[in-house]
């Protein structure tokens, strides 16, 4: 009952649209209404499929379209307040470069309005995007006041300069991170491979909440046997949820706020995992799943309060 009385938080989600499946808008746009925000669409691109797929075919809107929609039409005409600014997938550097002056104008105006940035360069030592767009990443994240961001482990690696590969390495990378980008306040390295952990089959999330002192805090959490397209939109989407839609409850702490999106990104993807081996019978290795399971899993993403992964290790750095 109660939080129908509290005003529900808008946010404009700039990212990649597929027409099949779930990945960039599509992964975010569902879970965001279902949690309660009124979710503002700006699809970049807009594609068959994601590129996951052997084939695929599509358009991308240009930069001009970009900016003419948010300028002109949703800022200029209709000027609208959003709580936050959510940014992914840009089909070139140009258009990355023209959005982000936007989004930070947007930002600098008004003190209301939180950028969370998901740098979307590549995954797994592979870019896939254009090499230039690093550069633009750092000098974005240099210059701008960022809420959130929300790197994985080679996004990190390339916003740092060094490799991420063992707890110590991680505990360098954020100190690196935030001399050189103090007007990021939090970042969360979405899924880390390190070392000291390779027997025990997890991924590690880790955060950093530069308001609240020089704590790294980090999550373990099983792997399950599959790879995912998706899940890194999905947790970005969950996390700005979690910080931003309090319903009148005061801010919770950035490691909380993980430590819950990551309990529902985990029961979807456990959810997906087990509706395809339903489907397809037990492997051996890990399959690839290209689409998640979304709609099947909304009774998850209904919880509330949200469960949660349980209490994070920390390290101070
Ligand atoms: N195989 C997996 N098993 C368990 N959790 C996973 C798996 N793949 C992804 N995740 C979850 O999804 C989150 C985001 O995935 P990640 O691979 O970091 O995204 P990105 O696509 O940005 O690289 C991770 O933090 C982790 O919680
Ligand atoms: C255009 C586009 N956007 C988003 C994604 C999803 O990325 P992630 O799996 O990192 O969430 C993909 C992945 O294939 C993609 O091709």
């Amino acid at each position: 009952m109660t939080s129908t009385l509290h005003r529900t938080k808008k946010v404009l989600s700039i990212q990649s649209h597929v027409i099949h499946g779930y990945v960039g808008n599509k992964a975010a746009t569902f879970p965001l209404q279902y949690r309660g925000w009124d979710v503002d669409v700006l699809n970049t691109v807009q594609f068959s499929n994601h590129p996951g797929y052997a084939h695929f075919t599509g358009f991308k809107c240009s930069t001009e379209e970009l900016v003419e929609i948010v300028e002109k039409g949703l800022i200029g005409a209709l000027g609208i307040k959003y709580d936050a600014v959510l940014t992914g997938y840009f089909p070139n550097v140009q258009a990355l470069q023209k959005m982000a002056g936007i989004v930070g104008q947007m930002c600098d105006e008004d003190e209301n309005v939180q950028w969370v940035l998901d740098p979307v360069l590549g995954d797994n030592g592979r870019l896939y995007v254009d090499e230039k767009c690093v550069a633009v990443y750092r000098d974005i994240l240099q210059s701008s006041k960022i809420f959130l961001a929300t790197p994985n482990q080679f996004e990190m690696e390339l916003l740092v300069g060094m490799p991420v590969r063992t707890l110590e390495d991680t505990k360098r990378a954020f100190e690196l991170f935030h001399e050189r980008y103090p007007r990021v306040t939090r970042v969360v390295v979405t899924s880390l491979e390190l070392s000291e952990f390779s027997n025990d089959n997890v991924y590690v999330v880790a955060g950093f909440d530069s308001s609240l002192g020089d704590e790294v805090f980090f999550y373990k959490i099983p792997k399950i046997n599959a790879t995912f397209s998706g899940s890194g939109d999905l947790i970005t989407a969950m996390l700005t949820d979690s910080l931003l839609n309090n319903h009148g409850r005061t801010q919770q702490p950035l490691s909380t706020s993980l430590g819950q999106a990551l309990w529902l990104v985990t029961s979807i993807l456990q959810k997906t995992y087990d509706l395809n081996v339903a489907n397809q019978g037990p492997h051996d290795s890990a399959i690839s799943i290209k689409d998640l399971k979304l709609i099947q899993s909304r009774d998850i993403l209904k919880q509330d309060p949200v469960p949660s992964m349980g209490k994070p290790d920390t390290i101070n750095i």
